[in-house]
């Protein structure tokens, strides 16, 4: 059986992770997340994913074992063709929930796993119907700071989910980790839980 790494900052995805029983390492990915001028959505959140899996490869050679699989994720929020990462600021997180507010966003989960001999790399999403929020909630919701370091500005499994009414897709792709498709994938990389 591989060992696993899993290449991500996110306690979200650890957790996910943990709870499907798998057991890993934590080495985090500092990678660039802006996106190439005029990158499609799904190429931006595939090439970030597949980015942070090949970092966390390269940093750990030294002291990787042949049957290391490293795993890393990338969400973002798609609303209108605009595509949403985390919040700067205020103003920015305002800009968010009004092109969230009232309509149906997608929400995009790319997983990328790398070993010594190959790689994949998959998109998972999740379309998300927010209620009309009024711009009390948007600020109320600021000053929780749950917002700042999720896609999108909300976290579903947390007070964000007070604003979700429907959601059409994978619940774990959403919160950060697709939790069919990454046993799926970790299964071909001989990693199991
Ligand atoms: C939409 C949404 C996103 N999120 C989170 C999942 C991700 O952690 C985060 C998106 O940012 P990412 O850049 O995908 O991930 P990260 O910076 O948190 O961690 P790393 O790059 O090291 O793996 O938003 C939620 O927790 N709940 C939600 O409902």
């Amino acid at each position: 059986m591989s060992e696993l790494i899993l290449a991500s900052q996110s306690p979200r995805r650890a957790e996910l992770l943990s709870t499907m029983g798998y057991r890993f390492t934590v080495i985090t990915a500092d990678i660039d997340e802006s996106p190439l001028p005029d990158e499609l959505p799904e190429h931006l959140v595939l090439r970030l994913a597949s980015s942070k899996a090949d970092a966390v490869w390269q940093t750990s050679l030294p002291s990787i074992t042949t049957d290391t699989a490293v795993l890393a994720a990338d969400t973002i929020v798609v609303a209108n063709q605009t595509i949403l990462g985390k919040p700067k600021h205020f103003a920015d997180f305002t800009r968010m929930m009004r092109l969230l507010s009232g309509s149906t966003h997608t929400v995009m989960t790319a997983i990328a796993c790398r070993n010594s001999a190959m790689s994949e790399a998959q998109v998972v999403t999740a379309d998300v119907q927010f209620c009309t929020l009024t711009e009390r909630d948007i600020a109320r919701y600021w000053d929780t700071g749950e917002p700042k370091d999720k896609a999108g500005g909300y976290g579903i499994q947390a007070r964000g989910g007070q604003f979700v009414q429907q959601v059409h897709g994978s619940y774990s792709a959403i919160v950060g980790l697709p939790m069919v498709e990454t046993k799926l994938m970790l299964q071909k990389f001989g990693v199991y839980a």
